[in-house]
């Protein structure tokens, strides 16, 4: 009585566990236990049935007058088993992307066969029951097909507990649950082994022992996931984030050579055609990252078949993988894709250039003149604003000269408007070969022009106007135009005869006037011929 009381305590602890799992079945693995459970649930609901009517054949009948029929019904939970522990450990251990059709069809093939065997497996067939009888006390020593399955179950159990403890000894923060799980399994394990190879004592009447190790694991599972969060916490969780990642992620061993990537990685590298194979190495595979030694923080990589044009800039990032005394294990690789992002903002640097260039050239529409292209009035206020204190600072001199040609209105009378714009264009062109790179020549207005020349005294700047007035004198309009057209001037200098910009002006002028009275074509220097 207290076997079939320990009986319903598994199944009915094994099919909360399993409800639990399978409402949380969001988490992969939660899917896979809910299976697990259901499965141990069902095997010992149905082998409590099974006694009870050995026990009480008239509580509960049996179907096609089959002794063993519940007992067969059993053992579709039982063979579910190994296959759903290893799927569960591949889930578990990261290994998600090996769980394929091929492995699924590979795992149920055993299961299949042996149901096969179960049910087909009446009286006198020894294929899996051996010949076993219900009730009789005797071992259970199962038929060949019992011991194929059982081999089966074991190798894969082995597996699967090799990839657990490798994987608990490899991720600290997940060994304590996986190491909780695994001796949870074990107490099956055990209860299982010692009931097939006949280690139950004969005080136990040689009993089933396990759905003892079911109540065991059943109890260690739910202190795993109240103490540990294995249910919230399992690392499919992380391994989830690494497949799903839009980055492209490379793992490699200290050495380079690759261990693992994502499937963004296989898409991003499969499209440039750079082989990324396990075990290829890094530095080979993509030498553009390694170029300075160190792997570069921004790679771009171009399409290997030639002819084409893609390619892909990529914010790289690098981190150390490390074990508990600070050895380097190996990296991950990070591989963002910036190309949109540095495609805007190439854009917004072009727009910004061009902003620029839009920005100066209407600086120098601002203060410049538009017919002879010298700076303008506006400029040139800017420019005596900033030199004539200088000037004065330094010690040094400062010429400024007022230039007006002579009877132009004859000019733009006798030979047009035209003619006399061509007139200032030349003359202006005149000037400016005429004077230095530091020299400002404006046109003040009209047929009026300015020339500042810093750092030249007044016989320095007679030179130069009286240089610029023969060259002008000289100069031909074609056949149709005016000949020896001559401009007047007038010359003040800092601090010679001024000591600001009003007073320089203003002799300059004068100057001008002074010229202008006297004949034109000359120079009157500080208001005095
Ligand atoms: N073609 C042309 N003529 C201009 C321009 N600006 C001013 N003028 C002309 O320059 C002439 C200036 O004439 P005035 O100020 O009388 O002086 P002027 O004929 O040069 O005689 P003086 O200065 O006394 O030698 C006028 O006929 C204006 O129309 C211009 O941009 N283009």
């Amino acid at each position: 009585m207290l076997f079939i009381t320990a009986l319903f305590i598994s199944c009915l602890l094994t099919l909360i566990l399993g409800i639990y799992a399978w409402r949380r079945r969001e988490v992969p693995t939660a899917g896979t236990i809910a299976v697990m459970m259901g499965g141990l649930s069902w095997w010992t609901f149905f082998y409590a049935l099974q006694i009870l009517h050995v026990r009480f054949p008239e509580l509960i009948p049996t179907f096609f007058g089959d002794s063993l029929f519940w007992f067969r019904v059993m053992f579709a939970g039982v063979v579910l088993q190994p296959a759903a522990f290893l799927i569960f450990v591949l889930q578990y251990t990261g290994y998600r992307h090996r769980i394929g059709a091929r492995l699924i069809l590979l795992l149920s093939f055993m299961p299949f066969l042996t149901l096969l065997a179960i049910f087909s497996d009446g009286h006198g067939h020894q294929l899996f029951m051996g010949g076993f009888e219900p009730g009789a006390k005797q071992a259970f020593r199962g038929g060949p097909a019992f011991w194929l399955h059982s081999l089966y179950s074991y190798l894969i159990m082995l597996m699967g507990l090799v990839l657990l403890i490798r994987f608990a000894f490899q991720n600290r923060p997940y060994r304590r649950q996986a190491l909780i799980f695994i001796s949870g399994y074990m107490a099956v394990v055990a209860s299982n082994l010692m009931t097939i190879f006949n280690l139950v004592p004969q005080s136990l009447e040689r009993l089933d022992l396990s759905p003892f190790g079911f109540l065991v694991a059943g109890f260690v599972m739910s202190l795993n996931i109240r103490r540990e969060g294995f249910l919230d916490l399992m690392p499919v969780a992380r391994s989830l984030v690494f497949e799903r990642m839009a980055d492209a992620v490379l793992v490699t061993d200290r050495q380079n050579r690759l261990l693992d990537r994502n499937p963004a990685a296989q898409q991003l590298f499969g499209h440039a055609g750079v082989d990324i194979g396990r075990g290829v190495q890094l530095q080979q595979v993509l030498p553009e990252l390694f170029e300075n030694g160190e792997p570069a923080e921004e790679l771009t990589l171009k399409k290997r078949h030639n002819g084409n044009q893609d390619s892909w800039c990529l914010d790289v990032r690098r981190t150390e993988i490390k074990n508990g005394n600070e050895t380097v294990r190996g990296y991950v690789y990070g591989f963002r894709d910036v190309t949109d992002l540095k495609q805007v903002e190439e854009s917004l640097r072009q727009q910004l250039s061009n902003n620029e260039q839009l920005r100066q050239a209407l600086k120098e529409e601002s203060i410049r003149d538009p017919l002879t292209g010298l700076f303008n009035r506006r400029w040139l206020d800017e420019v005596l604003e900033l030199e004539i204190p200088r000037a004065i600072r330094e010690e040094s001199e400062l010429s400024l000269c007022v230039i007006d040609l002579d009877h132009f209105k004859r000019v733009n009378d006798g030979w047009g408007h035209d003619m006399g714009d061509r007139i200032l264009v030349s003359l202006a062109q005149l000037l400016q070969d005429e004077s230095r790179k530091h020299d400002v020549v404006a046109r003040f207005g009209g047929e009026e022009f300015v020339l500042v020349l810093p750092g030249i005294g007044a016989d320095q700047a007679r030179e130069v106007i009286e240089r610029m007035q023969d060259r002008f004198r000289a100069m031909s309009f074609g056949p149709d135009g005016p000949t020896n057209l001559t401009f007047s001037a007038g010359l003040a200098v800092i601090p010679g005869h001024a000591r600001d910009r009003e007073t320089l002006f203003r002799l300059a002028d004068r100057g001008l006037y002074r010229a202008k009275e006297e004949g034109r074509d000359r120079l009157v220097i500080g208001g005095r011929t």
